[in-house]
């Protein structure tokens, strides 16, 4: 044994070493473990003995009387508005859903809790929502702020400016129809009637005399490119690499620089640029903060760095990267400042000082639009396109109405003028908002001071108080015991009384002055879009069925496998 080396000591006195640290350890960790349980058990058994919203009458479920945490789990478990739906079955038309918490499913609730006049605002849940450091038009929770924001950008989302848009929108369009045609192709050429590829990321195979594929990732495909487009005056390219892509500035602070400096040398922002799966990445992003939203402010970035939801939580910087490299370029090529889109529209944007949108402002808005607009138009388009071809009476009598409307009509893809004002278009389309409901969620708002009375009920100030669109759209005494089959003859069958009571329940784009800007340019696009896709071909599922769905703050199909045929 080297000398140097110092003699081990002898058992028994590392055991007795042993047992004096833990003789000491021991003690002090039961002390914290008390502290810890005490604490704990202080923050949720207080606010429920105390009641301090008097919210311990209304019935829901046993957890959600103590904490938040029952919200959380059930929204993190894909499940939030079809637990909701049950609940009001359950317990009637109000339901608690946590300690501050309640849900009330009445048609009256909507203009109570959403309408001009209720003074409600927006909850902390909107605090969460958020990937760049400044606050844009949807998570702004202050009424001046908002109103100041509104204004700015309530123009370009009007009837005029959203027409303007049309030709830019019309290229993604006619994009989408040459690859399904390139996938319709298939058929014909498939020897023995089968054969498949892939084309970009998405798979296809031909049987039956069709070309089989996932519709899904097509309407992202298709409206992210057209959003990107419209917003940036650039589409992601993603239809045409048939691949959920898109480029982001690597650093946001270098990003931030370069709008700042607005550098003219090249016509592109000199900024270090990487790919990223933009679709995938805001899916799992929106997942993770939306299921943490409700839990207090300092627990969601701990919760966040849990190997399970690390990805979707960090993916904030990324995302925000997308508006940050669009809008660096845009500021670097002076030459298409003056493009006709909803970037000029931001840039010339003054509120009453006469003040426009800073860098970071204006990257927090750009980045909303696509987020606001790519997936629900995409999700709403699916979910009705999985209606149509499970449904053949109403898809026939949906492309009877169409080839009547587009005869004569030499254009690949659907006018809007031609299909603005059909009237079974149009109730297929307000059927697919209300069965999917793609924002079926009770949106949250605080009581004002003073409280609120909703269906009779006193709230005091600082409740948290939602009406959820999934269950209003649902509701059997005013759509029917069909309610919850895809009947698009509802919406022309009606009295003039029931279809008033329908629009009282009828709210896919929310009410008052939070409800959605974008609500024109989602139905314009919506209609070109189905009038164009079922006018020249015809889809039918593969199996029967039900939708399989991400069910979290937007009710998004997971996949949705057509059989598709060229009719025209
Ligand atoms: C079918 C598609 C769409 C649906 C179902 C939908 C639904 C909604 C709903 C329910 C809200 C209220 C959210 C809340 O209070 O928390 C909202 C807000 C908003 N939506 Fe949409 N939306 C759609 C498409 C779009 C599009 C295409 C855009 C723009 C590109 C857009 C932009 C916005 C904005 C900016 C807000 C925030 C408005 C504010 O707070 O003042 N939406 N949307």
């Amino acid at each position: 044994m080297d000398s140097s080396t110092p003699p081990l000591p002898p058992l028994g006195s590392i055991i007795l070493a042993r047992e004096g640290l833990t003789g000491l350890l021991l003690p002090g960790l039961s002390v914290l473990a008390c502290l810890i349980a005490t604490v704990i058990a202080s923050s949720i058994l207080l606010p429920y003995f105390n009641d301090p919203y008097k919210l311990r009458a209304y019935p829901g479920p046993f957890f959600a009387k103590f904490t938040s945490a029952w919200l959380s789990w059930i929204i993190g478990h894909n499940r939030w508005s079809e637990t909701v739906y049950h609940l009001h079955r359950q317990h009637g038309p109000i339901v608690r859903l946590g300690p501050d918490n309640v849900s009330i499913s009445d048609p009256s609730a909507l203009a109570a809790i959403y309408g001009h006049s209720s003074g409600a605002l927006k909850s902390t849940f909107y605090d969460a929502i958020s990937s760049i450091r400044i606050r844009n038009l949807f998570n702004t929770r202050d009424r001046a702020e908002h109103s100041r924001k509104r204004r700015i950008e309530a123009h370009m989302f009007s009837p005029r400016g959203i027409r303007a848009l049309e030709d830019t929108a019309r290229v993604h369009f006619q994009v989408l129809v040459r690859q399904w045609d390139t996938l319709c192709a298939h058929t014909d050429k498939a020897i023995r009637g089968s054969a498949e590829g892939t084309i970009g990321t998405v798979h296809w195979k031909v049987h039956s005399g069709r070309v089989w594929f996932d519709c899904m990732p097509w309407f992202t495909f298709w409206s992210f490119d057209t959003i990107s487009d419209l917003a940036f005056g650039h589409p992601f390219g993603m239809l045409e690499a048939a691949k959920d892509t898109a480029k982001i500035s690597k650093s946001n602070i270098k990003g931030m620089q370069a709008i700042s400096q607005g550098n003219s040398h090249s016509d592109e922002a000199e900024l270090e640029l990487e790919e990223i799966p933009a679709i995938e990445m805001l899916a799992e992003h929106l997942d993770i903060i939306v299921s943490l939203a409700f839990l207090p402010a300092w627990l969601q970035p701990i919760v966040g760095r849990l190997p399970s939801v690390r990805y979707g939580y960090d993916a904030a910087p990324k995302l925000a990267g997308l508006a940050v490299a669009a809008v660096a370029n845009r500021f670097a090529s002076k030459t298409k400042i003056d493009r006709a889109d909803m970037l000029s529209e931001l840039l010339r944007g003054r509120d009453e000082d006469g003040k426009p949108y800073g860098p970071e402002e204006l990257s927090a808005e750009a980045e909303l639009l696509i987020i606001a607009g790519g997936d629900t138009t995409a999700n709403s388009s699916c979910a009705t396109t999985y209606h149509l071809a499970r449904n053949p009476r109403i898809r026939a009598k949906l492309q009877a109405e169409l080839d009547a409307a587009l005869e004569g009509i030499d254009s690949d893809v659907a006018p809007y003028d031609a299909v603005k004002d059909l009237p079974y278009l149009d109730a297929v389309i307000n059927e697919g908002l209300r069965l999917h409901s793609t924002i079926g969620a009770g949106l949250p708002r605080v009581v004002p001071p003073g409280g609120l009375t909703v269906l009779g009920q006193h709230l005091k100030e600082g409740t948290v108080v939602s009406s959820p669109l999934y269950c209003l759209h649902r509701n059997e005494v005013v759509w029917g015991e069909n309610a919850h089959e895809f009947y698009p003859e509802r919406w022309l069958e009606a009295s003039a009384d029931a279809k008033k009571e329908m629009m009282r329940s009828f709210a896919p784009f929310s009410v008052g002055p939070r409800a959605c800007l974008g609500r024109n340019l989602a139905l314009q696009q919506m209609h070109i879009v189905l009038a164009t896709i079922f006018h020249r071909y015809n889809l039918v599922l593969e199996s029967d069925a039900p939708l399989p769905l991400r069910d979290g703050f937007v009710r998004k199909p997971k996949n949705c496998v057509v059989g598709v045929q060229r009719r025209k």
